[in-house]
C-alpha cells in the first residue's frame, strides 16, 4: 500500500487525497487551518457568498425598473454583521463537510503543519509533521503532495492591521461596512470586492495600476464592466500604483506614485498573492523553485524531485480552484500508476463574480489580434435578446471564437448576470471539437440568454458565404 502525505487541505489537497483513497493509499492530509483550506475558509467561499447578498441588494434598487416599487430604496441596508455571521458560517459548514468526506473516505487528516525532513536519498521522503498543540513527528511517505497554497500579498508601506487596512480574508471581520472605502489592485479580486461593496452601498474608489480594470481579461469584457462600475458611482483611479497606505486619525491615506492622495474609512488590499512554501524545506530537499516562490511542475504536477508533487497556487500555473483540484488528482493519478491526461489548460473556464459576470474560455482576443490564432470572431450584444429585455440585462455580450476554414469554435468570452452558467455550452463546443454549424443548429430554449450563443454560432456561419 502506497504512503502518501499531503501538506495543505485546500481544493488540491483535498481532491487529490480522495483519488488517493479510492485507489487503496494510506494517505494523511496535514492542513493548518481547516478542510477546504483558503479556498473554503477565507477566499473562494466567503467572497462568493458575500456576493450573493450583495446582488440581493442589487435587485432590490433595480426592482423600480420592472415597476415593483420600493417607497424607499436607500432603506434597503445591509446589516453587516448579519451577512459577515453567514458568511463565516456557511465557509465552516463547507469546511466540515470535506472534513467528513475525508474521514469517510478513510484519509487521516492532521490539523497542523508539515515540512519535508532532511533529504535521505531513498524512494521514501521524510514528512515533519507538527500538530496543533502536539508535539512533531515524522512520516516516511512513498509519495508527497505539497499543496499549500497562497497567501495575500502585502505592501512594505501598507501593512494590514485588520481594523482599517485589510487584505480580503479580513473583511467579515469589521462590525459594520466601510463608509468610504480605497480597494487597491484591480486583477479579478479587486474588481470583485469593488463591484460587490458598490452594489451593497458603499462609496468605493478602485486604484488600478493599469488603464483598465483587469489588465489580463478580454479588453472589451473588462471595459464593458468598467462602464458599469463608473455609471453606479465607483471611483476608478487609472494608472495609479499606490505606494504607500498610512492610518488616520479615523481612517486611512492611500498615497499613489505620482503624489496623488485618497482619504478613506478603510482600505483594501488586493494586489495579489504569495506562495506559502517559504517553510517546506524545499530548497534543502532539492525541490526546484521557480522565481517568486513558485514549486516547479510539470503537468502531471511533477516536481524535479521523483515522489514529490506540487499542485494548486502554490505552483503558480493557473490559480483557480478548479485547476488546483485537477492538478491534484492528476498527480495522485500519475504516482499511483494510473493512466492520465497531463493538465490541460485549453478548456479552462473562468468567471469573475462581479455585476454583470464575465466568463471566458479558450483562445483569447489577444491571442487572435496579434496573429498567434488565426480565427473568425463575432461579438454579439445582449441588447436585442429578448430575455434580457425582459429581465431589464442592458449590459452583456457574447464573444465567439472560431477556426477559419474548419469553423472549430476555439474560444468565447460572456459578460452577463450568470455568466458563470452560461459558458457551459462554449467549454463543451472546444472540449467535443465542436463547429460553429453544429451549435447554431442546437435549438434552444426561447427566451433565453444562451439564445445569444447560438445566434453568436449562426452569425458566424453566414460569414463562411461572404
Ligand atoms: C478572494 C479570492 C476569491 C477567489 N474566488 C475563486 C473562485 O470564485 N473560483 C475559483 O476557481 N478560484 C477562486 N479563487 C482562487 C482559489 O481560491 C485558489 O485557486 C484555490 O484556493 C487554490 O487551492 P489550493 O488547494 O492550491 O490552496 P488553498 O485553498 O490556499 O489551500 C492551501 C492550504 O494549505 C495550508 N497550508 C499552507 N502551508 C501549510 C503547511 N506547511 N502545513 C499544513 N498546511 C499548510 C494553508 O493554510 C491553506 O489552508 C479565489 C481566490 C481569491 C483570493
Ligand atoms: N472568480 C475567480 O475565479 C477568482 C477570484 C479572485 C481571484 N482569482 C484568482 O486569483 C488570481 C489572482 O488575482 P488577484 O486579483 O488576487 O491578483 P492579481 O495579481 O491578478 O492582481 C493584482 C493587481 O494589483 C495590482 N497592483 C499591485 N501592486 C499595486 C499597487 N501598489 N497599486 C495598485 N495596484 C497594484 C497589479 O498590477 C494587479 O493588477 C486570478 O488570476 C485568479 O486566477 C480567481
Amino acid at each position: 500500500m502506497s504512503r502518501i502525505v499531503i501538506i495543505g487541505g485546500g481544493p488540491a489537497g483535498y481532491e487529490a487525497a480522495l483519488v488517493a483513497a479510492q485507489l487503496d493509499a494510506e494517505v494523511t492530509v496535514v492542513e493548518a487551518d481547516g478542510a477546504g483550506g483558503a479556498c473554503v475558509l477565507s477566499d473562494c467561499v466567503p467572497s462568493k457568498t458575500f456576493i450573493a447578498s450583495s446582488d440581493v441588494v442589487t435587485a432590490f434598487r433595480e426592482g423600480g425598473d420592472l415597476g415593483v416599487i420600493n417607497d424607499n430604496p436607500e432603506e434597503v441596508w445591509v446589516d453587516a454583521q448579519a451577512v459577515h455571521a453567514r458568511v463565516k458560517k456557511l465557509a465552516l459548514a463547507q469546511s466540515h463537510d470535506i472534513a467528513t468526506k475525508l474521514t469517510k473516505a478513510g484519509v487521516e487528516l492532521v490539523a497542523g503543519t508539515a515540512r519535508l525532513g532532511d533529504d535521505a536519498l531513498g524512494h521514501r521522503h521524510p514528512v515533519i509533521i507538527t500538530p496543533a498543540g502536539g508535539d512533531e513527528y515524522s512520516v516516511d511517505a512513498d509519495v508527497v503532495l505539497i499543496a499549500t497554497g497562497a497567501t495575500p500579498r502585502v505592501l512594505p508601506d501598507a501593512r494590514p492591521d485588520g481594523e482599517r487596512i485589510l487584505t480580503w480574508r479580513q473583511v467579515y471581520d469589521l462590525p459594520e461596512l466601510p463608509s468610504k472605502l480605497v480597494i487597491v489592485g484591480s486583477g479579478v479580486t479587486g474588481a470583485e470586492f469593488a463591484s460587490a461593496y458598490l452594489a451593497a452601498g458603499v462609496d468605493v474608489t478602485l486604484v488600478s495600476s493599469r488603464d483598465r480594470v483587469m489588465p489580463h481579461e478580454d479588453a472589451d469584457a473588462a471595459m464593458a464592466i468598467e462602464n458599469v462600475f463608473r455609471a453606479r458611482g465607483m471611483t476608478i483611479l487609472g494608472n495609479a500604483r499606490a505606494e504607500s497606505v498610512t492610518r488616520t486619525a479615523d481612517g486611512v491615506l492611500v498615497t499613489l506614485a505620482d503624489g496623488r492622495t485618497v482619504e478613506a474609512s478603510h482600505a483594501l488590499m488586493a494586489v495579489g498573492s504569495v506562495p506559502n512554501t517559504g517553510s517546506l524545506n524545499l530548497q534543502g530537499y532539492g525541490v526546484t523553485v521557480a522565481p517568486g516562490g513558485y514549486v516547479q511542475v510539470d503537468r502531471v504536477s511533477r516536481t524535479n524531485v521523483p515522489g514529490v508533487y506540487a499542485a494548486g497556487d502554490c505552483t503558480g500555473v493557473l490559480p483557480l480552484a478548479s485547476v488546483a483540484a485537477m492538478q491534484g488528482r492528476v498527480a495522485m493519478w500519475h504516482s499511483l500508476g494510473e493512466a492520465v491526461i497531463p493538465l490541460k489548460l485549453k478548456t479552462v473556464a473562468a468567471n469573475v463574480f462581479t455585476d454583470p459576470e464575465l466568463a471566458n474560455v479558450g483562445v483569447s482576443q489577444k491571442e487572435v489580434d496579434s496573429g498567434k490564432v488565426p480565427a473568425r470572431t463575432v461579438m454579439l450584444s445582449l441588447d436585442g435578446n429578448a430575455r434580457a429585455k425582459m429581465a431589464n440585462v442592458t449590459d452583456g455580450f457574447i464573444k465567439l471564437f472560431c477556426r477559419p476554414a474548419s469553423g472549430l469554435i476555439i474560444g468565447g468570452v460572456v459578460v452577463a448576470p450568470k455568466a458563470s452558467e452560461l459558458i457551459l455550452p462554449i467549454s463543451m463546443a472546444i472540449e467535443n471539437h465542436l463547429t460553429v454549424d453544429q451549435l447554431a443548429h442546437t435549438i434552444t430554449i426561447y427566451p433565453s440568454l444562451s439564445g445569444s450563443i447560438a445566434e453568436a454560432a449562426r452569425q458566424l456561419m453566414q460569414h463562411e458565404f461572404e
